[in-house]
């Protein structure tokens, strides 16, 4: 086994900058996430916390005027350097976004959808891996006699878990989500929490969100940015228990942000 699969970290972050034009959203961040965790990014509106989750399947690459300086292993790998296919880079790297943004088709299509790009047309091979990824994504018992019906129809709650679902359909390795229960209920917020703890159990996932208290109940590890800096990166209990910085404190005990 080569040392890069062997290794424990997910992923590797050393002194990233990102600039969009003349401005820079991201200074010097270096941090590393462990495999099969939870890592919560917050801090204030605007500190570069979707940014900084954005450059992890670089997904920056497709805004015009943004240079990135720095380094990003995934399990040992480079992924800004030259031989990178970005395609597959995306296959390994998930992401669910704030709304729900099924495709307008069917259940079944969307979480199919991966899987037929990356060219697998056998019917039995995508049934399985339908209901493989909508059982990952607790949301099988929901939908799986109504699975031709338009993923519209589904709750916003049902539609995070669908998209969940789609990115679980191409076997990623890391799954990234930004905000994913500021659209949705409280019912449907926990049981995305609930599902996040199964997760991780199989995926390394970075989350980002608002809510501090989502953040102290599912994440192993907080990282808190403030104006594009990675202030402090630690246990998520101790983070919350006993900040090291007093800018942590500040955020944490509401007097900013
Ligand atoms: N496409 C873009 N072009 C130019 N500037 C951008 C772009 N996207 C973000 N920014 C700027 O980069 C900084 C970081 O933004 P980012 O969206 O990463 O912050 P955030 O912490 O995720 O904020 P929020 O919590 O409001 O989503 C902000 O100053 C923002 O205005």
């Amino acid at each position: 086994m080569s040392e890069a699969v062997m290794t424990k970290q997910a992923i590797e972050v050393k002194n990233l900058n990102l600039y969009y034009g003349e401005k820079q959203a991201l200074k010097e961040i270096s941090m590393d996430v462990d495999e099969n965790t939870v890592t919560a990014l917050i801090g204030p509106s605007g500190c570069g916390k979707s940014t900084f989750l954005r450059t992890l399947n670089r997904m920056n690459d497709l805004i015009p005027g943004v240079r990135i300086e720095g380094e990003i292993q995934l399990h040992g790998e480079n992924i800004y350097s030259k031989n990178i296919d970005v395609e597959v880079l995306r296959k390994r790297v998930g992401m669910v976004f704030q709304a729900p943004n099924p495709f307008p088709k069917s259940i079944y299509d969307n979480v199919a959808y991966g899987p037929r790009i990356h060219g697998i047309k056998s019917k039995k091979v995508l049934d399985e891996i339908v209901e493989k990824s909508l059982r990952g994504a607790a949301l099988w018992d929901e939908v799986k006699d109504r699975l031709k019906d338009r993923a519209t129809g589904l709750s916003g709650g049902q539609q995070q878990r669908l998209c969940i679902a789609r990115a679980l359909a191409v076997e990623p390795e890391i799954v990234l989500m930004d905000e994913p229960t500021s659209a949705l209920d409280p019912i449907s917020t926990s049981k995305i929490e609930e599902l996040v703890q199964e997760l991780k159990k199989k995926y390394t996932i970075v989350i980002v969100t608002h809510n501090m208290q989502q953040a102290a109940r599912i994440s192993d590890k907080t990282a808190f940015f403030l104006n594009g800096e990675l202030i402090e990166y630690d246990d998520t209990k101790t983070l919350f228990s006993n900040p090291k910085n007093q800018k942590t404190e500040d955020y944490i005990t509401g007097r900013f942000g």
